[in-house]
């Protein structure tokens, strides 16, 4: 497993939230209890990179979740431009033009590159409708090996995939698991879900929470009992 020097770091806050002044706002809420936050695609279209910038000056960790996918040279390209963010993670998709073009992009900088193995919304039905022929386990082993392969940093998976995942990868690559809900918070569209207890226990180094701290009525209180949590089961 990676040494992660401070607890908090294993918690991501998804801010999936429409406009960086309501970033801003549940930042400022959730204080210093939360120190790791993810601009995804909502916030990434919406100011996103410039809030991305702002957070690191102010000492946040950043996850840019661009989710990139496209030939190898577009994605080394973009890559490169990211660089210069400063942001801890991004995303890619796990397929392997695209790691290879993404670890070029990436190349000596700090960035870390995290592939997506099998999105946690989806099971094996919904793999099968999208024209894969193996289960959700087998292409996240599958893409767990070739991410390896291509010198990637980290994988993205559901926390029940943290065992087989690393049994591939080994001890260096970090695991990144969204799909995390506190018992009794609503699954929506998520399919692989864990609890964070379980999914530390089982392995996971960093865990992507985004509705049930962000939605809840009282989000600082919602991070607080899921950083309780995290620290129980670490
Ligand atoms: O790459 C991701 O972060 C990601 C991968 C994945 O397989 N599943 C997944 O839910 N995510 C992201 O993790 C966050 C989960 O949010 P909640 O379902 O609201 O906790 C969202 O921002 C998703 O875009």
């Amino acid at each position: 497993m990676q040494k992660i020097n401070d607890v908090r770091d294993r918690l991501i806050v998804a801010l999936d939230v429409p406009t960086v002044w309501d970033a801003y706002r549940l930042v400022s809420t959730l204080g210093d209890g939360v120190t790791f936050y993810k601009i995804g695609y909502r916030l990434a279209f919406a100011g996103g990179l410039d809030l991305a910038r702002q957070l690191v000056a102010e000492g946040k960790k950043v996850f840019l979740d661009l989710k990139l996918h496209d030939i190898g040279n577009t994605v080394r390209e973009g890559v490169e431009s990211l660089t210069k963010l400063g942001v801890t993670f991004l995303t890619v998709h796990a397929y392997p033009q695209t790691m290879r073009g993404a670890v070029e992009g990436r190349g000596d900088s700090a960035l870390k590159l995290l592939a997506v193995t099998a999105l946690t919304s989806y099971d094996d039905g919904d793999l099968r409708d999208a024209g894969y022929g193996l289960a959700v386990r087998d292409l996240v082993r599958l893409r767990a090996e070739q991410a390896r392969s291509a010198g990637i940093d980290g994988i993205v998976c559901s926390a029940a995939e943290t065992g087989i995942v690393r049994e591939v990868i080994g001890p260096d690559m970090v695991i990144v698991t969204p799909g995390i809900r506190p018992s009794g918070s609503a699954a929506g569209d998520q399919k692989r879900t864990l609890t964070p207890a379980e999914a530390i226990r089982i392995g996971a180094d960093h865990l992507v929470v985004g509705r049930p701290i962000i939605r809840a009525a009282d989000p600082r209180a919602a991070a607080g009992a899921v950083m309780d949590e995290i620290v129980a089961a670490s």
